[in-house]
């Protein structure tokens, strides 16, 4: 199988890959997931009027007699003109009242009426600025301007008070299908009334260390290095909301044939073995199981040893295997050209084709940097001044220079131009 291009492995990875069936979970474990429907609203939100400030709800013209409290949490009774309740932000505002005069805005007189100003100085009518009534809009369906009656001096009817359904209506579409669950996502899930929500599964991803020569902990010596990619990795799938289990396996055939064909999971991600050494073993393996091969080989530096196979699984199901090179820096340019796209489409993420990885960046570079021939480049930068600058410490083995890095630039190959000029725009790759 011949090498493919960059553009086209990162294409094949992606479109390769069937999101994962749906399933309903409960809020507490989808965080990281992705609807599998999209989510609206099944209350209006807020679902009834509440105050958005500490003060009084207050009906009819002034001064008002308090008749009243109401907390958030409870039940208020109707209000009728000249009368007001004290009420605490988030509270219901009590049918009859047409709005909230803030704490700090009123004040009570010694025989219990509450009036609009501070007690001290003649109050006026700008006692509430009209570029506060404009803030937070009407719900559909109401009349923003009837006729000030609320008011002794100047209290517009609304004033503080958060109409039911301003933020939603019940039914609305709050978010589409594909859309990642974030916290932010599970605070609004919770708020427009969800206990559980229709998920893609989570992808299983089971990461095989290969390499004798690996140390777990400890100091480096005479012949191991440390494992750096099984750490790194683990926490790159957690944070791509992908269940992980890692396992080291050594440089034997045997071992890996073994690993490879027990896992349950969707993908499996081996690290090292990839190239023609004496003890590299990924593809012996894949031709042994009768994997297909998708991609074998990629123009791209570093990293070109990567590739990409289908074995087991169904036609509705399919199961990967990915063989990332063992250089450290190699490895995540296979991580973000064929692992991240494609758990991205598995995990049923619906993003533009652009960002098939993850979210990328254009930016102008910063610097000049060197173009390969025939391969794509993937060069760690720093975003600075709105440019991508290439960093330092980027050799194929090392680490130094991504764990500063912002991104990893997009190098086209140069043909029979050397270079790309500072100035010239580039994809980023989010790391
Ligand atoms: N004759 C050739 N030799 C090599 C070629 C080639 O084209 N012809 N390609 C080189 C390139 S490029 C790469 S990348 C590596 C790919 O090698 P493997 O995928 O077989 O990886 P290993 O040989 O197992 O390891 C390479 C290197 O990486 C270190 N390593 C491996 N795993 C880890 C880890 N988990 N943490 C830290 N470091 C790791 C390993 O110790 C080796 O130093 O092949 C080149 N050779
Ligand atoms: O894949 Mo290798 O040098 O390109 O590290």
């Amino acid at each position: 199988m011949s090498t493919t291009s960059w553009p086209e492995a990162r294409r094949i990875a992606s479109g390769s890959a069937i999101p994962l069936p749906l399933t309903r979970v409960p809020l507490a474990q989808a965080h990281g997931m992705v609807l599998g429907e999209s989510l609206s609203a099944l209350v209006d939100l807020p679902p009834f009027a509440t105050s958005a400030m500490d003060g009084w709800a207050v009906a009819g013209p002034g001064p008002w007699k308090i008749t009243g409290q109401v907390l958030a949490g409870q039940q208020p009774t109707r209000i009728g003109d000249g009368e007001a309740v004290e009420i605490a932000t988030g509270a219901r505002v009590p049918s009859g009242a047409e709005a909230v005069l803030r704490r700090e805005r009123g004040f009570v007189d010694e025989h219990d009426r509450l009036h609009v100003g501070d007690g001290e100085d003649t109050p006026g009518p700008a006692a509430v600025p009209p570029a506060r009534q404009r803030m937070y809009g009407s719900p559909p369906g109401t009349v923003a301007t009837r006729t000030p009656r609320g008011s002794e001096l100047g209290l517009p009817i609304g004033t503080d008070i958060r109409p039911q359904g301003q933020e939603s209506r019940r039914g609305e579409t709050l978010l589409s299908a594909g859309t990642r669950i974030t916290p932010a996502v599970l605070g609004l899930a919770a708020a427009a009334g969800y206990d559980d929500l229709p998920v893609h599964e989570r992808p299983r991803v089971t990461l095989l260390v290969i390499g004798d020569e690996l140390a777990e902990s400890g100091l480096p010596d005479g012949s191991r290095v440390r494992d750096a990619l099984g750490p790194m990795f683990t926490a790159w799938l957690d944070a791509l909301g992908v269940e992980t289990t890692v396992a080291r396996v050594a440089d034997d055939a045997g071992q890996l044939l073994a690993a490879v064909a027990s896992s349950p999971a969707d993908l499996v991600i081996t690290t090292g073995g990839t190239a023609r050494g004496p003890v590299d073993h990924v593809h012996g393996v894949l031709a042994e199981l009768g994997a297909g091969l998708l991609v074998d080989g990629v123009a791209v530096r570093p990293g070109h040893p990567m590739l990409l196979a289908q074995h087991g699984g169904t036609r509705h199901h399919r199961r990967f295997v990915a063989g990332l090179p063992g250089n450290p820096l190699a490895a995540v340019a296979g991580f973000v050209t064929l692992v991240r796209p494609l758990l991205r489409r598995l995990s049923g993420l619906d993003g533009p084709v652009g960002a098939l990885g993850a979210a990328s960046h254009f930016l102008p570079l910063g610097d000049a940097v060197r173009t390969h021939p025939t391969d794509t480049r993937l060069v760690p930068v720093s975003f600075a001044d709105a440019c991508a600058v290439p960093l330092r410490f980027t050799g194929p083995a090392m680490l130094r220079g991504l764990a500063l890095a912002d991104g990893l630039a997009v190098v086209p190959p140069g043909g029979g131009v050397v270079a790309l000029g500072a100035g010239q725009r580039v994809e980023v790759l989010a790391v």
